[in-house]
């Protein structure tokens, strides 16, 4: 059976903390196929989001040269707000022999109860829980493995406001994200 990553996020912008993620969870989860899906419209926050058309450019020019990976346009194209549980089933159609791993860091574990459907996704896929900086999540179900994963650094909120403040952020983005946040004056 086919071992898919679906790693769901706002992406505003894809920071060096996320490519890594998706490396580590490539290699240990031993994972044949991973799909990043920047989120079209949120349901839990509001939706100031960079246009998806460049988030997806950012996604895949840090995402170049990682083999098995790859950027899906599936939640930004469609119309109205994004839920996971609804970008699963549709997933589901398209892979029909595969498990699902949904990847998501701590911060975001803390609140997946309150996901829509969560009953149902927890039944339906796994989830693989990074840590990350000042959370302690304690997984409550069979189906969500927290990984002893290395603590990665950056947040996109941080890189945002450095460029608002118009501070370096170098080695925070990867280098070719970062020459197209420059050059396109992004986030000012
Ligand atoms: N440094 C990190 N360590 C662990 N998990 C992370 C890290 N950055 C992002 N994630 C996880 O990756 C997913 C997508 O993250 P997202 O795109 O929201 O980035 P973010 O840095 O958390 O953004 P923001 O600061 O705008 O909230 C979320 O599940 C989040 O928990
Ligand atoms: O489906 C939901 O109800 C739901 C609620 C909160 C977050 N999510 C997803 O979790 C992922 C991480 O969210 P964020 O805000 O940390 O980027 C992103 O793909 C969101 O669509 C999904």
């Amino acid at each position: 059976m086919e071992r898919i990553g679906v790693y769901g996020g706002s992406f505003n912008p894809v920071h060096t903390g996320h490519v890594n993620i998706i490396k580590y969870v490539l290699e240990n989860m031993k994972l044949d196929r991973l799909i990043v899906i920047p989120v079209g419209c949120p349901s839990h926050k509001d939706n100031l989001l960079l246009n998806g058309n460049k988030r997806i450019k950012l996604l895949e020019v840090a995402c170049k040269d990682i083999d098995k990976v790859t950027i899906s346009d599936i939640e930004i194209k469609n119309k109205g707000v994004s839920h996971t549980y609804d970008t699963l089933l549709n997933l589901k159609k398209k892979y029909k022999d595969a498990i699902f791993y949904e990847i998501i860091g701590e911060d975001s574990a803390d609140y997946l109860h309150e996901w829509k459907d969560y009953e149902k996704m927890v039944k339906e896929c796994k989830f693989v829980v990074l840590k990350r900086n000042g959370y302690a999540y304690r997984a409550e179900h069979e189906n969500i493995i927290v990984l002893e994963s290395p603590l990665y650094r950056y947040s996109s909120t941080e890189i945002r406001e450095r460029l608002k403040k118009g501070l370096d952020i170098t080695g925070m983005v990867p280098r070719k994200v970062h020459e197209i946040i420059i050059k396109e004056k992004l986030y000012r």
